[in-house]
């Protein structure tokens, strides 16, 4: 959807903020630039929008040369959405978001109906917002709707430039979980430029890391630059607590959960203790008869006792939760294995310690190094 081919920009006084980058984001995916201050990661993203005109090389959008489009058109088809958010100060939060809309002459009532469903998307009810001015939200609220103003009139493509940057960690936090939800949704190509690694790995499908002068030295998935960093420069950038990072990208992998006994609550209990006497693990797993989790059953029980005590087994995981996710369930119920399920309850396994380090490993294998050494 939008590629880089060789494109440099020297500005006017000798500087080479970017010297011969080429990168390409595919359609629907979101691609963090990341790299240390002055590094041309700006620079890059305003080519893109020809805010900077390149001095070499050409950008396609689409197929299309944007050297070649109208830039107020261009720009009318691109969101936007920069640290300081850039809201019109004397315009309602609704007018605001209305910006694209208005200069594309929608009538009054559609771009007014579309601010406030964009509201509503970034969480902000209308009825409360929409007719406060930018002074009277948070920086929070007013990057919240930074972000419903650059998604207005649907643009397929977005330019975010630290677009949770002016706000305290907490709050990024939270906006940076609203707008993964919202891109999950909406699928637009994203192109973000961003100096803070933890941002970049948790926003990004890829993540593009760039030395000085726009030099790209790996462009890869976040589990990838952390677990395979392609040079010391980029094993530098994404610092010495990347195996602590890496749990946060990585998911856990059904395929590798442990297989334990399970049975029904009303499964014989002769028939339990043998099971759990063939297994590994003095214990099995309870549930009903869509295969939903109910308990679990200790082996020390079935000698002793003549029906089974199902006890709650509260360190649960849905299958789509992270290793870090896994570890910290672990750590709160002090749990060597953690029932794993899916949307309905239904459980799919046990997820050890071992099988986590497994996970970890695999999340190497599976993705190649691109970089440029
Ligand atoms: N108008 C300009 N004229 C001359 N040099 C410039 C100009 N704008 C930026 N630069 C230089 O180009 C280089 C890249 O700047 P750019 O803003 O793209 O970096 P960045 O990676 O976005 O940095 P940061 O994370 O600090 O925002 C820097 O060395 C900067 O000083």
């Amino acid at each position: 959807m939008i590629v880089l081919e060789g494109v440099g920009k020297q500005y006017a006084d000798g500087t080479d903020a970017v010297r011969d980058l080429s990168l390409s984001v595919p359609r629907g995916a979101l691609v963090a630039l990341v790299g240390p201050s002055g590094c041309g990661k700006s620079t890059t993203l305003k080519m893109v929008n020809r805010l900077i005109e390149p001095t070499s090389g050409r950008i396609l959008l689409d197929g299309q040369d944007v050297m070649k489009a109208d830039p107020v058109a261009l720009r009318r088809g691109i969101g936007y959405v920069i640290q300081q958010v850039g809201l019109f100060p004397h315009q309602s939060v609704r007018e605001n978001v209305a910006t694209v809309p208005t200069l594309l002459h929608w009538d009054r009532k559609r771009a007014r109906a579309r601010a406030d469903e964009l509201l509503e998307l970034v969480g902000l009810e209308p009825s409360a917002y929409a007719d406060r001015y930018p002074h009277q939200l948070s920086g929070g609220q007013r990057q919240r709707v930074g972000v419903a103003r650059a998604l207005a009139a649907d643009p397929p493509v977005l330019l975010m430039d630290e677009p949770f940057g002016a706000v305290d960690p907490i709050v990024r936090g939270r906006l940076q979980d609203e707008f993964l939800r919202l891109q999950h949704e909406l699928g637009k190509t994203v192109l973000l430029v961003t100096h803070d690694i933890d941002e970049a790995v948790r926003l990004g499908d890829r993540v593009a890391v760039l030395a000085g002068g726009g030099d790209l030295r790996q462009y890869d998935s976040p589990a990838a630059v952390l677990g395979a960093p392609a040079d010391d420069f980029v094993a530098e950038f994404v610092g010495a607590d990347r195996g602590l990072r890496r749990l946060a990208v990585t998911s856990i992998l059904v395929e590798e959960l442990e297989e334990v006994p399970v049975v029904r609550a009303d499964t014989p209990i002769e028939e339990v203790r043998r099971r759990a006497e063939g297994s590994d693990v003095p214990w099995a797993i309870v549930v009903d008869e869509a295969g939903r989790l109910t308990g679990w059953v200790a082996a020390e029980h079935l000698d002793t006792s003549s029906t089974l005590r199902v006890r709650p087994m509260e360190a649960t995981l849905h299958r789509s939760a992270t290793l870090k996710e896994a570890w910290s369930v672990m750590l709160r119920y002090d749990a060597g294995w953690v029932a794993v399920l899916d949307d309905d309850r239904r459980f799919l396994g046990v997820l050890t310690p071992e099988s986590l380090h497994a996970a970890l490993r695999q999340s190497v294998r599976t993705t190649q190094p691109t970089g440029a050494a």
